[in-house]
């Protein structure tokens, strides 16, 4: 089997799956810790001329992907936030601010909730919170809304997703303001992210993350060939254009595509986002693509502490002996989601406190 080597300096998030490191060495990463004696990368980049070494994103035989650590890299964006937010604060005389609604008691929407406002705590955002009873009427849901748009020291509104059935979501997304609207599922934010010369307010976390997760391990996107399983307005069809922007050659595969491993299988990049555990097999990634996992999906295992496991929408094993990088699950794309909606933030803030 050829093991194949990390060549392009990459952020300190891509590791050695085979070597089991939780840390790159320097050639991967100027951060890292790991002594290059000991990091496989280099091993295998002294074995190889430069010149002939695969890129992430480019087909060859069967390896073993290197470990995509969106844990790591939202971490790294959160650090560089907070340096941002630490420079900008005295001359705009406030810090930024997020606001966050919850309806409901969900366990996962307020565990999400939750990391949201720990995350903005630890940039040195503020952030406004309104909790709602799960009965609450639409009207009550929409007066918060408009509140918070008209409040100066909101910078992002996001009404935490899914809403109870009673309550028309579209309706309430349409009413955050779009210069508050950090989430991006405004359609006019969509709709500017198809169009070629418009760009979007803000762009959706989750597709923004995996996008910056390539970025930031060097993956190419320009000329790439690429699939997109599932079509959700909040993930797939904004993943679709981003990676169409970025110049990639887009094919988006859903429930009712007949011919999918197929599609999947020509794909350089990989983004899986339909919801289905595991549903992405191994034999339909092509050796050497990058493999980006949006899914979570719990599946119950009586071993686990929590009596379930999270699992991604891709077999994981399977694919990671056929990929040259791929996200895990958990710690990849989802760790990303909160960084972006950070990102988002200190972006409407920028503008607000620019256009004062
Ligand atoms: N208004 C919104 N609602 C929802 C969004 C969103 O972006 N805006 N996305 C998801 C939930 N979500 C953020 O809200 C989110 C999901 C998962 C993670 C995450 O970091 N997951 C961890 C695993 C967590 C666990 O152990 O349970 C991981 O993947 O490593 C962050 C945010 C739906 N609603
Ligand atoms: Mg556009």
């Amino acid at each position: 089997m050829q093991v194949k080597a990390f060549v392009k300096p990459v952020s300190g998030s891509v590791f050695c799956l085979a070597a089991s490191f939780s840390v790159s060495c320097r050639s991967c990463c100027p951060t890292s810790t790991v002594p290059a004696s000991r990091c496989l990368s280099v091993k295998l980049s002294n074995r190889t001329p430069r010149s002939q070494q695969q890129q992430p994103g480019e087909s060859a035989a069967p390896t073993k992907a290197g470990l995509i650590d969106g844990k790591k890299i939202a971490e790294d964006i959160r650090k560089e936030i907070a340096a941002e937010v630490q420079q900008l604060q005295k001359a705009a005389g406030r810090a930024p601010g997020l606001a966050v609604v919850l309806v409901g008691a969900r366990k996962d929407s307020e565990t999400y909730v939750r990391s949201k406002k720990k995350a903005c705590a630890e940039v040195g955002f503020e952030s406004f919170g309104t909790d709602l009873a799960e009965d609450v009427s639409q009207e009550e849901l929409l007066r918060v809304v408009a509140q918070y748009n008209a409040d100066p020291k909101v910078d992002g509104i996001l009404v935490q997703l899914p809403l109870p059935k009673h309550i028309n979501e579209q309706a309430v997304l349409d009413a955050i303001s779009l210069e508050k609207d950090v989430d991006g599922f405004h359609p006019q934010n969509i709709g500017s992210l198809a169009m070629r010369g418009r760009n979007p307010t803000f762009v959706s976390c989750t597709p923004k993350g995996c996008m910056e997760l390539l970025k930031r391990s060097g993956v190419q996107v320009a000329g790439k060939t690429a699939a997109v399983v599932g079509r959700s307005n909040i993930v797939g069809l904004p993943a679709a254009l981003l990676l169409q922007n970025a110049d990639a050659t887009v094919t988006m595969v859903h429930s009712r595509t007949p011919n999918a491993e197929e599609v999947v299988r020509a794909a350089d990049i990989v983004i899986a986002a339909c919801g289905k555990a595991e549903m992405v097999k191994g034999d339909w990634i092509k050796p050497g693509a990058v493999v980006i996992d949006v899914g979570i999906n719990a599946v119950d295992d009586a071993s686990a502490k929590r009596g379930y496991r999270l699992v991604g929408d891709v077999a994981f094993a399977e694919a990671a002996a056929v990929a040259s990088m791929i996200t895990p699950v958990p710690g990849g794309v989802g760790p990303m989601t909160i960084a972006m909606l950070l990102q988002n933030t200190l972006e409407g803030y920028k503008r607000r406190v620019a256009s004062r």
